[in-house]
């Protein structure tokens, strides 16, 4: 390795940096549109081989970030580099990515088998033999001309051109919004393959329940802005459980106990919401009569909802 030549482990890091750059990176990277900032300072850091997903209510800014990091729209400040090459930079940035928008748009004369062709043909390369695998799994029929595709269809045709691709780097816009249950776990299967083939994935979603299923990482974005970024365990770490607690004896008083809100006694049954460490709830239960206690985590929407609330774009 050149950096363990000259020796120091700075050097080597550098030399790995260099070597081996983020699949995404992105520094202060803002939009404006007139009056709207609609990105607004984003800092990010996608690793090669992590599925990651960007998720944001209406008009949060997703498909602006991801404009900007396809080099369809220029940044009104800041910059985004893809394995090292400025966003920019389309001609290089684009022989290693593939992507897919929220609205697929074919070409209408065209049959799904000729537009496979086309895109296979213009884009980063094609692995046929996963194509065809792709189009069985799908159940897409290739004969029909572009404009007689559903929205699904459509959507279908676009995302097997792009994991046909085997890009270093997948960028999917909103993948799922037009697919069938079925098909989504088709979908779910082709991001797993393209993780294990050391592919990057970076996916924007309202479907939390795919996020959950396929992603590594997630950020949140909140009207332009980067509000978390977080496995989901560690999500729901930083988010408060409910507890439900029923007693043989005496309810006890738990009301001013440090990491314990919104405490409600209903007979036996004593309800509250966990919004730090368990040990002072737990020391305050030790003398207790216990004789159930149950621990619920949050739902990953209710994360997003405590994210989202009031004033959220
Ligand atoms: N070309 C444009 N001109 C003016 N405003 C724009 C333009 N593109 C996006 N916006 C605004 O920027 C904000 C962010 O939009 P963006 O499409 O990035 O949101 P999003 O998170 O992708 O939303 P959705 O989940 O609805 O797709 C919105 O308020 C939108 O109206």
């Amino acid at each position: 390795m050149p950096g363990s030549l000259v020796g120091g482990r700075v050097l080597n890091n550098l030399s790995e940096a260099a070597v081996h750059p983020p699949a995404i990176r992105t520094e202060h990277l803002s939009k404006r549109y007139g009056s709207l900032l609609a990105l607004d300072d984003l800092d990010l850091t996608v690793d090669a081989g992590e599925v990651f997903g960007f998720l944001g209510p209406n008009g949060a800014g997703k498909s602006t970030t991801i404009r900007l990091l396809l080099g369809l729209a220029r940044p009104t400040a800041g910059q985004a580099w893809i394995f090292g090459t400025a966003a920019a930079d389309v001609a290089t940035a684009h022989q290693r990515l593939a992507y897919v928008p929220a609205d697929v748009t074919l070409w209408p004369q065209l049959t799904g088998a000729e537009i496979l062709e086309l895109l296979g043909a213009t884009g980063p390369g094609v692995d046929v033999a996963y194509r065809d695998e792709l189009v069985d799994r799908f159940a897409l029929d290739l004969s029909k001309p572009g404009r007689a595709y559903s929205t699904g269809n459509r959507q279908k045709v676009a995302l097997i051109a792009a994991f046909a691709t085997r890009a270093p780097l997948l960028v999917l816009d909103e993948p799922t919004a037009g697919l069938d249950p079925l098909m989504e776990r088709e979908f779910r299967r082709a991001v797993n393959e393209a993780r294990d083939t050391g592919s990057t994935v970076f996916l924007s979603s309202h479907q939390l329940a795919e996020v959950e299923a396929v992603c590594d990482r997630v950020g949140i974005l909140r009207a332009g802005r980067l509000v978390e970024v977080a496995t989901i365990p560690e999500l729901r770490r930083l988010h408060r459980t409910e507890v439900l607690v029923r007693f043989a004896g005496p309810v006890p008083e738990l009301t001013g106990v440090a990491g314990i809100d919104g405490v409600q006694v209903d007979g036996a049954a004593l309800r509250f919401t966990l919004t730090g460490p368990p040990g002072p709830a737990l020391r305050a239960l030790a003398g207790a009569d216990l004789t159930t206690l149950t621990m619920r985590e949050p739902t990953l929407e209710e994360i997003f909802l405590d994210y989202y609330g009031e004033g959220s774009r």
